[in-house]
Order: structure tokens, then C-alpha cells, then sequence
């Protein structure tokens, strides 16, 4: 079974592919092009994602949902974001409640 593990390993391939061979890697050619690149990427992804939510393909959608996450791997590893920055962001705001995080984020 799939576990939030296969992400950690997924994050660990990107980053150990910065500076691979852009011949045999996708990732290492998508970081090769730079930030903005793998900025756009992400943003087609989750349009793409977007689309298979709104017409409601539950199979499409997880297939279009795995694209979102490495691609947005893709662009943390871009900017040198690792995945534990996020975990920790989201553990922070773990037990708090979504209303107060926004009304904290206005100050
Ligand atoms: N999860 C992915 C993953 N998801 C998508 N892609 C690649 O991203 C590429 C572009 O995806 P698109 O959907 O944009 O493909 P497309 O529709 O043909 O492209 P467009 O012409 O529409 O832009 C494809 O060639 C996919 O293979 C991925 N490439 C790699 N991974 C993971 O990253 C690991 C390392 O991969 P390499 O870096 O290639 O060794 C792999 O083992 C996988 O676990």
C-alpha cells in the first residue's frame, strides 16, 4: 500500500537528481531549466488537476493529483524549499483551527 513514505522518497529523488544527467532524468531536465520553469509546470499540473475535479473522474483526478505533487516536489527542490520545511509548516499548524490561522494571517 501506497504510504506518506513513498512522497519522503519521491522528495529524496528530486533532490538528489539537481545536477544529474538532464539526458536520463525528467527531473534533472526540468531544474535544469530553472525556478520559473518548474513554477509554470506546477501551475498546468494543477489547472489539469483542476479540470478532472470539475468534470468529476475520480481516476483522472488521483492520476492528476500524483502529477501535482511531484511537480510541486519539483518546484520546492527549485528553490532549495525541502519537503520537512512543509511538514513542519503544516505540523505547526496541526490542532489549530483554519479559522484562527486565517484571521492570524491578516496581522
Ligand atoms: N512522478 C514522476 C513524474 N510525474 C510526471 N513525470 C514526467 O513528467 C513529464 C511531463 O509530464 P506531462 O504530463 O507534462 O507530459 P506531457 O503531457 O507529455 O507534456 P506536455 O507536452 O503536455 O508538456 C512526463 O514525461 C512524465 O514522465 C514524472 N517524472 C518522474 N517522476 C518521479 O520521479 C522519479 C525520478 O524520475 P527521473 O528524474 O526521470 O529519474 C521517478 O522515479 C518517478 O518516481
Amino acid at each position: 500500500m501506497a504510504q506518506i513514505e513513498t512522497l519522503q522518497r519521491l522528495a529524496d529523488t528530486i533532490a538528489a537528481r539537481r545536477g544529474a544527467d538532464p539526458e536520463s532524468s525528467w527531473t534533472a531536465r526540468l531544474l535544469a531549466q530553472g525556478p520559473e520553469k518548474c513554477a509554470g509546470k506546477f501551475g498546468e499540473e494543477a489547472v489539469e488537476a483542476i479540470i478532472e475535479a470539475v468534470k468529476g473522474d475520480r481516476a483522472r483526478l488521483a492520476a492528476e493529483a500524483a502529477d501535482v505533487l511531484y511537480h510541486l516536489l519539483v518546484m520546492l527542490a527549485a528553490r532549495e524549499v525541502t519537503f520537512d520545511e512543509v511538514l513542519a509548516e503544516l505540523a505547526r499548524r496541526e490542532g489549530t483551527s483554519g479559522i484562527a490561522e486565517k484571521a492570524a494571517r491578516k496581522v
